[in-house]
C-alpha cells in the first residue's frame, strides 16, 4: 500500500520533529532531504514501504518564489509516490516574515491540489506552544513577548496569527475558537463549514492541550491539505487509523540501526535553548566559538575549528558553535546583513561537518537549529533519513539512509533540555 500521508517541511529539523510525531503515531514514516530526482529509480523504489514519507526542504527564509517552487514539486512528488492526504510543516512559533513563507507556499499547495480551504495550527503543548483566540503563546507569554521576537531571521513580533498570517495570504483568514475545539470534532468540522460559507481559505485553530489536537485530527483527517507545526499531526495516525487509510499496528515504527564512531556537536542557533544548552556542555566538555566576522575579514575559522576539535576528539565529543546572543547577533548583523551573517556561518559549520566525517570517522552528530541542520545535512550529501526513538519531546534520533550510514540529531533551536547534548550522545543508536 502506497504511504497515505505526504509531508513537506520547511526546514530540516522541523521535518525530523514531525517525522518524529508521526512515528510515536505508529506511522512507519521516511524523511527526505529534497525532493528526490525523478525518474531511474521511481517512488516505489525510493519510499520502500511506509505509510508517511516527509520531504524536508529549506524554504523556511528564502525567496517565496523559491519556497512555493520547492514546496510544489515536492507535492508533485509525493502525489506520484501514491500519498493522497498532505502536510505543510512550519515552526510552532510560526516563524516567517509578511513576505511569507508560510501564506504563499499554503496557497500554491492549495492550488496544486485543487483544495480550497486548510487549516493553519502550530500549536505544540508538549513544548510549551498554545493557541487562545488565534493567539500564539510559548511558555507563559505571548509569541512576541518571547525570545522569538529576537530571532535573527524571522523575528516574531507580532501574536495574533489570523493577522500574521493574513498579510501573507490574499485569501481570508478565519479562526476556530476554543471554544469549538473544547465542543469536538462536530464543532470543529461546523465550524470550518461556517468559515467556507464566509469565504475563508484558511482558518487559525486554537489549541492547548494534546487532547484538544486529537479532537482537530479527527476534524481534518479529510481535508486534503494540513498546515501546521507537529503538534497538529498528533491525532492524525489515529483518525487515519479509523478510516482504514493504514494498518492498525504501529509496532517497530521507530527501529533504527545502531552507528558506532566518533562523535561531535555542531551549534548555529542562537535560540535561548540553544545558548542554554551550549552553557551546560561547556561545564565539563570543549567547545570552539566560530565568529563570524572573522569568517567576513577572511580568516579560515572553519580549519581552526577543525584543528582544534581533531586535538580532542580521541577523549569525547566536542562542541562547534556560532550561536550568540541577541546583542552580539545584531551587532554582526549590523555589519554583515542578516543573510550574510546567517549564511556565512552555515557555510562553514557544512564545511566542518563535511571534514569531520570525511576525514575523522566521525559518524554520530548533534546539529542544533534549523537552517544550520539544513546546510550541514546538505553539505553530507544525506539522502534520507530513518526516524528512531524521540530523545526530547521534538527531536528523534535519526540514523541517514546512506553510505556510510551516519547518526544524527537535528535539534530545532528552542527544544531539548538543558543536557540535551549529552543526552543525545548516550540515546543515539
Ligand atoms: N553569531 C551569529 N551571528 C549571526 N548569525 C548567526 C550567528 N550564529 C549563527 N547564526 C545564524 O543564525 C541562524 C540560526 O538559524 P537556525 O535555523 O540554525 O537556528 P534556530 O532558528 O535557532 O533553529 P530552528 O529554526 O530550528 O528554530 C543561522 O542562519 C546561523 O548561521
Ligand atoms: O515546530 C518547531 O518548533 C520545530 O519543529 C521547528 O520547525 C523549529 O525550526
Amino acid at each position: 500500500m502506497p504511504p497515505i500521508l505526504g509531508c513537506v517541511a520547511d526546514d530540516f529539523t522541523g521535518a525530523t520533529d514531525l517525522a518524529n510525531m508521526l512515528v510515536r503515531g505508529g506511522l512507519r514514516t521516511v524523511q527526505l532531504i529534497g525532493v528526490p530526482p525523478s525518474g531511474g529509480t521511481g517512488p516505489d523504489a525510493a519510499v520502500p514501504d511506509v505509510d508517511a514519507v516527509v520531504v524536508a526542504l529549506k524554504s523556511r527564509t528564502t525567496p517565496a518564489a523559491d519556497a512555493v517552487r520547492e514546496s510544489v514539486a515536492a507535492l508533485d512528488w509525493l502525489k506520484a509516490a501514491g500519498c493522497r492526504r498532505f502536510f505543510f510543516k512550519y515552526c510552532s512559533t510560526f516563524d516567517s516574515t509578511d513576505d511569507g513563507n508560510i501564506g504563499p507556499v499554503a496557497d500554491a499547495l492549495l492550488d496544486r491540489l485543487g483544495a480550497h480551504f486548510t487549516i493553519a495550527c502550530p500549536a505544540f503543548p508538549e513544548t510549551g506552544r498554545t493557541i487562545f483566540k488565534g493567539h500564539l503563546f510559548v511558555g507563559d507569554v505571548l509569541l512576541s513577548d518571547s525570545s522569538m521576537r529576537h530571532h535573527p531571521l524571522t523575528p516574531m513580533t507580532d501574536s495574533n496569527l489570523v493577522a500574521v498570517l493574513g498579510r501573507q495570504t490574499p485569501r481570508k483568514v478565519g479562526l476556530v475558537q476554543y471554544r469549538d475545539v473544547a465542543a469536538g470534532a462536530e464543532a470543529v468540522l461546523a465550524r470550518i463549514d461556517a468559515l467556507i460559507e464566509e469565504g475563508c481559505g484558511h482558518a487559525v485553530v486554537d489549541a492547548v492541550s494534546d487532547e484538544q489536537l486529537h479532537v482537530i485530527g479527527e476534524a481534518v483527517a479529510d481535508l486534503a491539505l494540513v498546515t501546521g507545526g507537529s503538534g497538529v499531526a498528533i491525532g492524525l495516525p489515529d483518525a487515519y487509523r479509523r478510516r482504514g487509510l493504514v494498518g492498525t499496528s504501529g509496532e517497530g515504527a521507530a527501529t533504527v540501526p545502531a552507528i558506532a564512531g566518533k562523535a561531535a556537536v555542531l551549534a548555529g542557533s542562537c535560540s535561548a535553548a540553544t545558548l542554554g544548552q551550549i552553557a551546560e556542555w561547556q561545564k565539563t566538555r570543549p567547545s570552539y566559538n566560530i565568529d563570524p566576522l572573522r569568517l567576513a575579514d577572511g580568516e579560515d575559522v572553519a580549519a581552526e575549528a577543525l584543528a582544534f576539535v581533531r586535538e580532542r576528539l580521541a577523549d569525547g565529543p566536542v562542541l562547534v558553535y556560532a550561536s550568540a546572543p541577541p546583542e552580539t547577533v545584531k551587532a554582526v548583523q549590523a555589519r554583515l546583513g542578516r543573510a550574510e551573517a546567517g549564511e556565512i556561518v552555515e557555510r562553514a559549520m557544512a564545511r566542518i561537518a563535511k571534514a569531520l566525517v570525511d576525514q575523522d570517522g566521525v559518524r554520530r552528530l548533534v546539529v542544533a537549529g534549523g537552517e544550520t541542520s539544513g546546510a550541514v545535512v546538505s553539505a553530507l550529501g544525506v539522502t534520507g533519513l530513518r526516524i528512531g526513538a524521540q530523545i526530547d519531546p521534538g527531536v528523534p534520533g535519526t540514523v541517514t539512509l546512506d553510505d556510510p550510514a551516519i547518526a544524527l540529531a537535528l535539534k530545532s533551536g528552542n527544544f531539548g533540555g538543558p543536557d540535551f547534548f549529552a543526552k543525545a550522545l548516550a540515546q543515539m543508536p
